[in-house]
């Protein structure tokens, strides 16, 4: 089932167009990888998806209604949570009030059990439920992060650069909680610069190279063709 949707979408950054009509498809219980260089458009389309970036034309829906041009909030409630670059989570609150809040866009009825089975999602935070988020390490407050991205229930989930600035350890570790999280049913889009995670965890994968789509492929056949991977990014400065 397609949950998250992209069609002809172009993208206008200070008034310029930085994304010319792209495609893209996001399969609930898939994880989809977005590639590209540096300047290929990723972060822009992620901004365009949550709302944040609005000077945009073409189509994004989401399990079939329309969201391109919604606020951010809207968005949200709509089912798509976005984890971008950097994204923080309140350190002098706990672990389990940083969940509360995240789930205050569920009906009151559901939040304690969507806290509760985020605690039993990532079994790293369970143990700190009570600490002030601040206390955890590096690598258990992203995934105090990803686990309040989730505490809503999205049907998509959107993470930019997840394994930027992380230790490969730490990536390491949140690989299991991501394919948890797919199986689950929700649709995972993974954008990222470089490949190595994306291409162990995803299913597909569409690159980007100056704002538009150079290549689509599954990801097993750019395991085996690193080669037409490398192409794909380069593809528009040849
Ligand atoms: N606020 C902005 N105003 C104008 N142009 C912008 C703005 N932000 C980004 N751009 C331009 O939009 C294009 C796409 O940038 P974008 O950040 O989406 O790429 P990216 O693939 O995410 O790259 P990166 O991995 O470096 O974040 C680039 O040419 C960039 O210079």
């Amino acid at each position: 089932m397609t949950a998250l949707e992209i069609r002809d979408l172009h993208i206008r950054r200070g008034g310029i167009e930085v994304v010319h009509g792209i495609d893209l498809t996001v399969t609930a219980g898939e994880i989809t990888a977005l590639l590209g260089a540096n300047g290929a458009g990723k972060s822009s389309t992620v901004l365009a998806v949550a709302g944040i970036v609005r000077d945009t034309s073409g189509s994004i829906t989401a399990d079939g209604s329309g969201i391109r041009g919604l606020a951010p909030n809207k968005v949200r409630r709509a089912g798509i949570a976005t984890m971008q670059e950097g994204h923080r989570v309140f350190s002098d609150i706990s672990v389990a009030d940083n969940l509360a809040i995240a789930a205050l866009l569920l009906p009151r009825a559901e939040r304690a059990e969507a806290v509760e089975s985020m605690l039993d999602l990532f079994p790293e935070i369970h143990g700190f439920a009570d600490r002030p988020a601040g206390s955890l390490s590096g690598g258990q407050q992203q995934m105090l992060a990803l686990a309040t991205a989730l505490a809503a229930r999205p049907r998509v989930l959107v993470i930019d650069e997840m394994s930027l600035g992380l230790a490969p350890l730490v990536v390491a570790r949140l690989v299991p909680a991501l394919r948890a999280v797919a199986e689950q049913g929700v649709g995972v889009l993974l954008i990222e610069q470089f490949t190595s995670v994306a291409l162990e965890l995803a299913t597909s994968v569409t690159v980007l190279a100056q704002g538009l789509v150079t290549l689509r492929a599954p990801a097993k056949e750019l395991r085996d063709h690193p080669e037409r991977l490398a192409a794909a990014y380069r593809l528009t400065e040849q």
